[in-house]
């Protein structure tokens, strides 16, 4: 079954397309990296499909279902980031309960046991919690909801690195014992490659790539040589990025059926593979180089 569906997904605001004719479909249970640059839309699609925004034109459903308003989606998705807010008057203890009671798929224990784990205090306030423990607190909702389609939106914001690991090894083991459809957006790719399937990349408003980890780690080569050779090779063809090293050398990262991999080798130059959140930063990359450039 579809859990997601988006097709020429565009969301306006303030003159600019945040999203712009976005398609892509996600189907059965996953942990799916939703990786882009900041700004790229991540948030925007993720408030679209937890049913807070509604489109502005396209085609989006969750669970068949178009998720604007609609309370099958809304107690069956959940949408978590660090700005998370819930009533003054209410304790954490407080929150866990109505959390309990508006999630059908709600997990007491695994909350009581991850509130207890990360030294929480039942009568604390939500709006008094230190950054990272806000996004702790937050995690431990979105884990117990059990939520069909969780989607964690940056959910490490403020975690030190020893809470970061606990949150990916507890993600996990609960995603294995109950398996449903997690998106997960970050910057960190590398951080959490292990735990993802697949991965999207999207890119001002639109996806650029959507590909199992597999696929990804196999999809380009990187070559380094020396420049008056690797360059004229490169003359022509398609290249996902290109770079100076030193005086000399040249470094290139093509597809992995590019042509230049063959010519390259005869020529006897290195290639290896491109890891995958360097990938991710090459077919985003606004323009060739980088922040030396300004320097210059
Ligand atoms: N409430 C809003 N009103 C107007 N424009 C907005 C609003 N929220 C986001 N945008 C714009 O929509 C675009 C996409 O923003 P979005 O927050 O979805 O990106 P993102 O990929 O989540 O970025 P980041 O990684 O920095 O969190 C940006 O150009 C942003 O300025």
């Amino acid at each position: 079954m579809k859990v997601i569906e988006c097709r020429d997904l565009t969301k306006r605001m303030i003159g600019r397309n945040a999203l712009n004719q976005l398609s892509f479909t996600l189907e059965g249970d996953k942990i799916t990296g939703l990786i882009g640059r900041n700004g790229a839309g991540k948030t925007t699609l993720m408030k679209i499909l937890a049913g807070y925004w509604h489109e502005t034109s396209g085609k989006v459903e969750v669970f068949s279902e178009r998720p604007f308003q609609n309370l099958n989606v809304s107690v069956n998705a959940i949408y978590v980031d660090d700005q998370m807010k819930f009533s003054h008057t209410l304790t954490l203890e407080d929150i866990l309960k109505e959390a309990a009671r508006f999630y059908p798929n709600w997990d007491t224990v695994l909350a009581e046991r991850l509130f207890d784990y990360f030294s929480f205090h039942p009568k604390e306030k939500h709006d008094y919690l230190s950054k990272g423990k806000k996004s702790t607190f937050n995690m431990i909702i979105g884990l117990a909801s059990r939520c069909k389609l969780t989607m964690f939106d940056e959910p490490t914001t403020g975690m030190d690195a020893s809470v970061r690991k606990d949150f990916y090894r507890a993600l996990l083991k609960d995603y294995l014992a109950h398996p449903r459809t997690i998106l997960l957006s970050s910057h960190h790719l590398e951080e959490m490659e292990d735990l993802l399937e697949e991965i999207i990349l999207i890119d001002e408003g639109q996806v650029v790539l959507h590909e199992s980890m597999d696929e990804l780690k196999e999809y380009a080569l990187g070559i380094t040589g020396r420049a008056e050779i690797l360059e004229p090779l490169l003359a022509d063809e398609e290249v996902i990025y290109e770079t100076r090293v030193g005086d000399y050398s040249t470094y290139a990262a093509v597809k992995s059926d590019s042509p230049v991999i063959q010519k390259a080798k005869q020529h006897g130059m290195a290639t290896g593979p491109v890891p995958p959140n360097d990938l991710c930063i090459y077919l985003t990359a606004k323009q060739k180089g980088g922040i030396d450039d300004v320097f210059k």
